[in-house]
């Protein structure tokens, strides 16, 4: 197996502002391999950004180490030196590993087109060769009749198309977007994702996608950590995690993005849930894959006489892979449930019991 492009291990950073201590990551260990669309979520203070800049060591570690395409750039144990590359070496990785930001970092005085040809300044190429490179990024990112204007003159996801084809001029093989889309409107948000994933698909360019929108992660990304105060609480597939979410805050990331949050909130305060009948359960289920092949409700009553009310139900496609999710009254004979229960986990659907007997 190769190496991953991007392996982090055991990274500590720790801030000190005025004698106070924050720790800003703790003990996090990713490894993101070539060609992955890997999402790091959380709130915002979660340490996200402060992780990222590690990869290129805008900030480097407290503790750790650091490692990009099998070469150790940065490691540090605790009471030993850091053992870190040159400067000069920092400097050429720092070239292949592209960023944007939600604030787009243009220069308001230069044009598009100088914006982009800015970021080939150190390149040794002639003038020509560089304006036809970023007449070409520009194409690729559908703005070749903006070249001549100014950032002011154009919309946020334009400003952010400009800065991908700024981030792409040195052809790096990593790409960090660090919440790139947090300032842009849903429909702009999806194009800006949609043309990330081109770039993935194309290009194999691997992109490190940090975001505070589990929606984002659903859309593009294969793998996903998710962070809270530091440290990754889980991490996985995309689908894994969407499957089978172990932390709280993955699960309530996931239920704002599915909007499941809404119609939980408003199927709880119903009349039917409130006075629901002693005996009764209201349940979340959670299905992918080969499950949804199964007539699952059905088995549920013939096998165990347990009837079924579906109140809502969604299904997402993640990495060509359908994610269901029914909200459900389940009722019958108190005794079967346990066997009902077990029958769903052992076809891999998660249960999450809402309100009722065991819940
Ligand atoms: N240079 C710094 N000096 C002191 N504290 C810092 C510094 N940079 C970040 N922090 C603190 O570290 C913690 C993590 O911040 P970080 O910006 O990495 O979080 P984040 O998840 O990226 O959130 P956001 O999306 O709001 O930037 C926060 O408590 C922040 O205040």
């Amino acid at each position: 197996m190769t190496a991953p492009i991007i392996s982090l291990k055991n990274i500590d950073v720790t801030f000190t502002p005025k004698g106070k201590t924050i720790h800003a990551v703790q003990d996090v260990s990713i490894d993101v391999e070539k060609g992955d669309i890997y999402g790091i979520v959380g709130y915002s203070g979660a340490g996200k950004s402060t992780l990222v800049r590690t990869v290129n060591l805008l900030q480097e570690p407290t503790t750790g180490s650091v490692t990009i395409n099998g070469e150790t750039i940065f490691k540090k144990e605790a009471r030993t030196a850091a053992q870190k590359i040159t400067g000069h070496e920092l400097k050429e990785k720092r070239r292949k590993i592209g960023m944007i930001f939600q604030h787009f970092n243009l220069l308001n005085e230069r044009t598009v087109e100088d914006n982009v040809l800015f970021a080939l300044e150190n390149s040794k190429e002639k003038e020509a060769v560089k304006k036809g490179k970023v007449a070409k990024l520009l194409e690729l990112v559908d703005l070749s009749d903006r070249a001549k204007q100014y950032p002011s003159q154009l919309s946020g996801g334009q400003k952010q198309r400009v800065a991908i084809a700024r981030a792409l001029a040195n052809d790096p093989e990593i790409l960090i977007s660090d919440e790139a889309t947090s300032a842009l409107d849903p429909k702009t948000t999806r194009q800006i994702l949609a043309l990330l994933k081109k770039l993935n698909d194309e290009y194999n360019l691997t992109v490190l996608l940090i975001t505070h929108e589990m929606d984002a992660v659903k859309e593009i990304a294969d793998k996903v950590a998710v962070m809270q105060n530091g440290r990754v609480l889980e991490k996985g597939s995309t689908l894994d995690i969407f499957t089978n979410p172990q932390a709280e805050l993955t699960k309530e990331f996931i239920a704002t993005a599915t909007n499941q949050d809404q119609a939980i909130a408003t199927i709880t305060a119903s009349d039917t849930i409130k006075n629901l009948p002693e005996g009764q359960v209201f349940a979340q289920l959670t299905y992918s894959g080969n499950s949804t092949n199964e007539p699952l409700i059905t088995s549920l009553y013939q096998h165990f006489g347990i009837v079924a009310n579906i109140l809502y139900g969604n299904v997402e496609v993640l990495q060509g892979t359908e994610v269901g999710s029914l909200l459900v009254i389940l009722s019958g004979e108190q005794d079967n449930f346990e066997d009902a229960l077990d029958f769903l986990a052992a076809r891999s659907v998660s249960v999450n019991i809402l309100k009722g007997e065991q819940a």
